[in-house]
């Protein structure tokens, strides 16, 4: 008799995805889980399901990342999604698929970077106490998406966050605006999307009230930082049937 836990199997999509090829690493180094398939585009999703994983990561595209999740969901298969592109809509889509397979775990992760998440968490904080506040965000010029899904949570974050303390709308008398001068509108809140060579994911919220700013800065200068949210999303989703949003319930 040995009382030796058996390694999680864990198949990723997006193998070949920069994020992807950094999860396959973490995986591969992790011992107590089993790199057991590593699909990208153009194989067969049935890849994962037939190496048995029990756990599959996605870091695919916003616009192939719903069929996967209603495939793994349908296989019975936990998923940890760190694609981008939620709207409210389509979290209302994986829970209704969720609801058919109420054993199923499914974490979707906007930002899996310890730092990030307590961004968001200070940003929420903060946001009753500032008039004005705006979000600049910096990705690579690779990045597909713009805003990131990361700007789009904290946007809605702050929101909540402003409605539950009835603060009025931002101060912002611009009538005179160049389109995409001030950025794009999200729940109230102006997000600003840079992309530029030698970024990798970056983002500022700047606060102002009368004589005083803040601003809550996060980097991530390597997408290594992002593989300990990974992990422990990887090894959380098996005992977390239903949907999970964001890592900070993780943590
Ligand atoms: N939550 C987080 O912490 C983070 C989230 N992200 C998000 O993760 C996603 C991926 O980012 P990144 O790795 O930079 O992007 P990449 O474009 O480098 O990787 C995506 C990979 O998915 C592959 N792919 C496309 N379609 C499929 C499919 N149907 N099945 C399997 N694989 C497929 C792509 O192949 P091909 O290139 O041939 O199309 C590519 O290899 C983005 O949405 C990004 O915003 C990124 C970093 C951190
Ligand atoms: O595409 C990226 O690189 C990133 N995408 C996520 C997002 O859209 O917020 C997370 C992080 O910003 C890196």
């Amino acid at each position: 008799m040995t009382d030796e836990v058996e390694p999680l199997r864990v198949g990723v999509l997006g193998a070949r995805g920069r994020m992807g090829i950094e999860v396959c690493r973490a995986v591969d180094q992790a011992g107590d889980l089993d790199l057991v398939a590593m699909v990208d585009q153009g194989d067969w999703l049935f890849n994962a399901s037939d190496a048995a994983a029990q756990v599959v990561v996605d870091f695919t595209t916003p616009d192939v990342v719903m069929d996967n999740l209603q495939w793994c969901i349908d296989q019975g298969i936990n998923v940890v999604v760190g694609t981008s592109g939620f709207t409210d809509a389509r979290l209302e889509q994986v829970k209704g698929w969720l609801a058919a397979k109420p054993e199923v775990g499914v974490v979707i992760a906007p930002n899996f970077g310890i730092g990030a998440v307590l961004m968001m968490e200070f940003a929420e904080r903060a946001a009753r106490y500032f008039d004005s506040v705006e979000i600049i965000e910096q990705h690579h010029p690779k990045k597909v998406d713009a805003p990131s899904g990361t700007a789009l949570h904290t946007a809605r974050l702050i929101e909540q966050a402003r409605k539950a303390a009835g603060k009025p709308a931002m101060p912002d008398a611009t009538t005179d605006e160049m389109p995409g001068a001030r950025g794009t509108e999200v729940g109230g809140v102006r997000i600003h999307s840079v992309r530029a060579a030698g970024l990798v994911a970056h983002q500022e919220i700047l606060f102002g009230a009368t004589g005083e700013t803040l601003t809550i800065r996060h980097d991530s200068f390597d997408r290594a930082s992002f593989m300990p949210g990974v992990l422990l999303a990887i090894r959380e989703v098996v005992k977390r049937p239903g949907l999970t949003l964001g890592l900070a319930p993780l943590l």
